[in-house]
């Protein structure tokens, strides 16, 4: 590449859109509540009272902060690592047993959304705040293994979000050029901030999960639509240079 086509590169942000990271809970499926369930049920396995303000603030906590790792809310919320360890176990154990009997349902539109923009030529990578355990139970009982290009969960990146680490991980592990050709998409602040602190030039929040728009607004959404639904005519527009 010569000097004049590096700059001309370098000022000019990609219209095309290569690879979308897409959250998992609240943006392409739903669990009606079980997260907070099976986090509630850890809660009260290690001797927090239900109803008691430290259970509800504890509980608090983790609604603000869905979409981070669960390893890193319970060692924020348990100060001694052992217990903090014991509680996302009994957290991934209690999740396992809602969800065997098909507890989790794709978002109306998802799986069209995805399966769209695999034609079109992007990329697109399921990222979760779920251990490895836990996402894979969940694709496997959606028949979604294999649906996205990847799947990726905090330990396979090193932090989970509100850290750009995920995002960033795909665009490695999938050989872009570029973290402005990536479209990050989710329902929560952390899916926001995530997207802005990795560079991504589209950062959509969608409005069938945990956060309302004003909240995704304030994280550094670039866009709030209804659900991912909308997200090809994102693209589109995106391409067409009208986003
Ligand atoms: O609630 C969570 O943090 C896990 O779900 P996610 O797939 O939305 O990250």
């Amino acid at each position: 590449m010569t000097g004049d086509a590096l700059t001309r590169d370098a000022n000019h942000t990609p219209n095309r859109l290569r690879l979308a990271v897409v959250d998992m809970v609240g943006t392409t499926i739903t669990d009606d509540g079980r997260t907070e369930r099976a986090m509630s049920r850890a809660l009260l396995e290690h001797g927090i009272e239900p109803g008691s303000g430290r259970f509800e603030s504890m509980l608090g906590y983790a609604r603000d902060t869905m979409g981070f790792s669960k390893m890193t809310v319970f060692g924020h919320l348990f100060e001694d690592p052992a217990v903090a360890a014991s509680a996302n176990k009994v957290f991934e154990q209690a999740y396992d047993d809602m969800i065997a009997d098909g507890g989790v349902h794709a978002i109306p539109g998802a799986e069209d959304a995805i399966l769209w923009m695999r034609e079109s030529g992007m990329q697109v990578c399921l990222a979760t705040g779920f251990g490895r355990h836990t996402q894979n139970m969940v694709l496997e009982s959606l028949g979604w293994m294999g649906l996205a290009d990847l799947s990726l969960c905090p330990a396979d990146a090193g932090r989970g979000r509100p850290y750009p680490d995920m995002i960033l991980t795909a665009v490695l592990a999938l050989d872009l050029d570029d973290v402005r050709e990536v479209a990050v998409v989710g329902d929560t602040s952390s899916d926001m901030l995530s997207g802005v602190r990795s560079g991504a030039s589209l950062v959509a929040g969608v409005l069938t999960g945990s956060h309302s728009e004003a909240t995704l607004r304030a994280a550094g959404a670039t866009v709030v639509v209804e659900s991912i639904k909308e997200l090809p005519l994102l693209v589109e527009k995106r391409e067409a240079g009208r986003l």
